[in-house]
Formats: structure tokens, C-alpha cells, sequence
């Protein structure tokens, strides 16, 4: 797929119990998707063996594992999930944590660190220890991420345009916390919708429960990816 084809930006994320259940949705969407986000709620259900058939049948995966843990440790894990040719891996933005990932990544995996979770808001933050805004946060595990050499981050897309200055054009900026207008914002404190998203300069939005839990996701799928067009 090119490029510029706008359904690129699309991440569906399989937030479903199941390989079953995931495979039932993939089926609904159709050509509406081609790039699925693994968490690890699948992954621990059969879902990292059905990444590897994703990848086999020429679809993208992005493997949400949010790693994060000693340095050794998280250089071998992401060498150890190299291995199974997703294109995107998870890790928290910690220095130590990416520092290491960058160290374990081989096989064209490209790791994406989460700035800060987009149900947080500045009280949540305040709350789990720390004295910055969220977004004074967020811009400053970008810089760190980018002096570290991470290939992408996760913010919402709020934040998009001031990271992009952060870390320039080449590293990928990926958004969840993503809502169609008018759809529920559930536990996400930081939203926004598929159109203004793509405008604030994102590479790819990940979309959950608005599309899992439509009565028809293809629909759903096709709506958004008309409204990045
Ligand atoms: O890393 C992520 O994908 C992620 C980071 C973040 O800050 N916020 C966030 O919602 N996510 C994930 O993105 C998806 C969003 O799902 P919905 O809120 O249902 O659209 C979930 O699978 C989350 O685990």
C-alpha cells in the first residue's frame, strides 16, 4: 500500500478477549483496515501468534506491550519480540527503558514510545507523583525519546503539534484517544477526533472501542479514514 493511501493512518486496536473474536472483527473490516494493534490483553490470549499470520498475509501489526522494566531486561524482551515482524512495539518513556529498546530493536521493528497514557489528565499526573502538566511532560519525554533515537511516540493528538516541533519530520507521532465526534470518550481524558487529528500532523491515530464495539466496524472504519482524507 502506498504511502498516501489514507487508510495507512488507521490502527485498529483488537481490544476483544479473544483470537476468535479478533479474527471475527478483522473478517467484518474488510480492506476498511490493514494495520491491527495487538495489546497485551490478546497477546496473553494466543494473540502474538496470530500477529505472526497477520504479518504473514501481508497486514501490519503493532505490538502494545508497553514494556517497561530494568535495562537488560527490556534490551533482550525486544530483541526476543523482534523476532515475530511486527512493525511497531510499545516500551513506557523512561531514558533507561529506550535506551534499551533502541539496543534490542532489529528486523525492521520500530519502537514507539508512550509520553504520558491519554486517559491522563494534569490532576492524574499530580496524583502519580509528578510536578509537570501533562503536557510539559509529554514535551519533555519527546525530546528525550528523540535525543535517545526512539522511532516514534504515543501522545494524544492534542499534543501532536508541539511534539512534531520537538522531534522533526522523520520520527512517527501515533495517536489513541481518538473519538469520532459525538462517540462516548469512556476513560480516554484526552481526545479528539479522526479530522482533527490528521490536521494536527499525526503519522497513524489507533482506534478501539469505537470501531469494536460498533454494530457495523467496516462502516465505522470507512467513516474515519474518510474523515483523514
Ligand atoms: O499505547 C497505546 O496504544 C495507548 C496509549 C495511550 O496513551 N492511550 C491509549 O488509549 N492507548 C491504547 O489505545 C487504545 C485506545 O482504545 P479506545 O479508547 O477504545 O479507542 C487502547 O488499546 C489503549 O490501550
Amino acid at each position: 500500500m502506498s504511502q498516501t493511501d489514507p487508510r495507512d493512518r488507521l490502527i485498529v486496536a483488537l481490544d476483544v478477549p479473544g483470537v476468535a473474536e479478533a479474527e471475527a472483527l478483522i473478517d467484518r473490516l474488510g480492506d476498511a483496515a490493514t494495520f491491527y494493534k495487538i495489546g497485551y490483553r490478546l497477546a496473553y490470549a494466543g494473540g502474538l501468534a496470530l500477529a505472526e499470520r497477520l504479518v504473514a498475509r501481508g497486514d501490519r501489526v503493532f505490538l502494545d506491550l508497553k514494556l517497561h522494566d530494568i535495562g537488560n531486561t527490556i534490551e533482550e524482551g525486544v530483541r526476543a519480540v523482534s523476532g515475530l515482524g511486527a512493525t511497531f512495539l510499545t516500551v513506557h518513556a523512561y531514558p533507561q527503558t529506550m535506551r534499551a529498546a533502541v539496543r534490542g530493536r532489529g528486523n525492521g521493528l520500530r519502537i514507539l514510545a508512550v509520553t504520558v497514557l491519554t486517559s491522563y489528565d494534569d490532576a492524574d499526573a499530580a496524583e502519580a507523583g509528578y510536578a509537570l502538566p501533562v503536557a510539559d511532560l509529554v514535551a519533555q519525554r519527546a525530546a528525550q525519546a528523540a535525543e535517545i533515537g526512539i522511532d516514534g511516540l504515543v501522545c494524544s493528538a492534542a499534543e501532536a503539534e508541539g511534539v512534531r516541533r520537538i522531534v522533526g519530520p522523520d520520527r512517527l507521532i501515533v495517536t489513541p484517544g481518538i473519538r469520532p465526534a459525538g462517540a462516548e470518550a469512556g476513560d480516554q481524558k484526552r481526545v479528539m477526533t479522526p479530522g482533527d487529528a490528521k490536521r494536527a500532523g499525526i503519522d497513524h491515530i489507533v482506534v478501539g472501542r469505537p470501531i469494536t464495539g460498533a454494530a457495523d466496524p467496516r462502516a465505522v472504519a470507512r467513516a474515519i479514514v474518510a474523515e483523514m482524507a
